[in-house]
């Protein structure tokens, strides 16, 4: 837990940096701080690491006022991921990822064993990437070292300053999606700093919008794009902060359309009098236990003239999301597979299908909601008025 008690710090040529900041970061939380340049993201994460002595207030980590614990002590137990990265550049990977636990003392052996047990869990096979040095990898690359060097030492403090900031946009995602995978397995206390709103929402728990020096809003993503605490906040999440939403707004069982469902085993034409009667184009394809198996279109039931079975006809369906998954997933996955609706699993269990208009209407659902203070599924779907 990272708690800040009335922190403020001017810097020796009289700039406030930070002024009367008091927050705290959850044990297993991770909060960014967003806002535009020079508004104190980056002094207010260094003094956690008393790489930058606060003017006023106190800071506690795990219940202790850094003030009274060494700083060399104190980052061994803090993780720190910067944008540069800052691996060594004469030293190995496997070497560069062992650097704090050789630091903490542990034999060579065990720090080179977890050193590549974090590469592994980076995504980066310690057998084809260990023994390279820095130049050697790809900017993405880097980057996932310096995320495993942070680890290595199991720190339950991190801070990431800027983490992804060095990579194109495609890469960047891919490596905010794999730290979040990361992190809902270790649970590390973190704050993250960012100037990118869209990274603040994707990523935060909470995130706290800087304004000069001090923060606007410290509220979890939905709550900071669907009722902004002042006109600052709302100017700087953005005039589509509707779209943005979409990362933030999860699928829920009751936004599904229930389509006619055939199973593989069942005989064309039953499945085509069905989809007929129905006034059904298609139906979905499942296995005998519930699990997708794919679709079938009543056109191809209707020409099988009687013969064979559903699964003779099936087509695979490769847009599927999980259930609980952002509406931005689904909605990508509509668009690469160029699918009019995705269908919504739990685990392999088909659930039903997501359509566009569904989509759109858990969305504003999702909107209503928060604005009212309700949960979504307390906002009945008529309630919400044409735009
Ligand atoms: N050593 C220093 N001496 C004087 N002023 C400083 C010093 N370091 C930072 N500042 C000032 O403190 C303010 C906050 O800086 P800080 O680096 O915390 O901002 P930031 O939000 O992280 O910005 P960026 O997104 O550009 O990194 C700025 O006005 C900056 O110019």
């Amino acid at each position: 837990m990272i708690r800040f008690e009335q922190v403020g710090k001017v810097y020796a040529d009289g700039t406030t940096a930070v002024d009367g900041l008091s927050f705290e970061v959850a044990e297993g939380e991770l909060v960014t701080l967003v806002g535009p340049s020079g508004c104190g993201k980056t002094t207010t994460m260094m003094m956690v690491n008393r790489l930058i002595e606060p003017t006023t207030g106190r800071i506690l980590v795990d219940g202790s006022d850094i003030a009274t614990v060494d700083p060399v002590e104190l980052r061994r137990r803090i993780g720190y991921v910067i944008q540069q990265v800052g691996l060594f550049p004469h030293r190995t990977v496997l070497d560069n990822t062992a650097t704090v636990p050789a630091l903490l003392g542990w034999k060579r052996a065990r720090a080179r064993a977890r050193a590549a047990e974090l590469l592994e869990l980076v995504g980066l096979d310690p057998a084809v990437y260990g023994g390279r040095y820095p130049a050697q990898l790809s900017g993405g690359q880097r980057q996932r070292v310096g995320v495993a060097r942070a680890l290595a030492a199991d720190p339950p403090v991190l801070l990431m300053d800027e983490p992804f900031g060095a990579v194109d946009p495609v890469v960047r995602e891919r490596l905010q999606n794999e730290f979040l995978a990361l992190q809902s397995a270790v649970r590390k206390t973190i704050l993250m700093v960012t100037h990118d709103i869209e990274e603040a929402v994707r990523m935060g728990d909470r995130i706290a919008v800087y304004g000069q020096g001090r923060i606007e809003q410290l509220d979890t993503p939905r709550a900071v794009l669907g009722t902004p605490a002042t006109p600052y906040v709302a100017g700087f999440v953005g005039a589509d902060r509707g779209l943005k939403r979409l990362s933030v707004t999860a699928v829920e069982a009751a936004d599904l359309e229930q389509p006619p469902v055939a199973p593989l085993g069942e005989s064309a034409s039953r499945a085509a009098a069905r989809l007929r009667d129905a006034g059904a184009r298609w139906a979905v394809v499942t296995d005998g236990g519930g699990a997708l198996h794919g679709w079938v279109s009543a056109g191809a039931l209707a020409h099988a003239g009687g013969r064979g079975t559903v699964g003779d006809l099936a087509r695979r369906m490769d847009a599927w999301v999980p259930l609980g998954a952002p509406l931005k997933q689904a909605f990508s996955e509509m668009l690469q597979h160029d699918a009019g609706w995705v269908a919504v699993l739990d685990g392999d269990r088909f659930l039903g299908v997501l359509t566009p208009a569904r989509l759109h209407e858990a969305l504003r659902r999702s909107v209503d909601a928060d604005a009212r203070g309700l949960a979504r599924d307390e906002v009945a779907f008529d309630s919400v008025p044409e735009s």
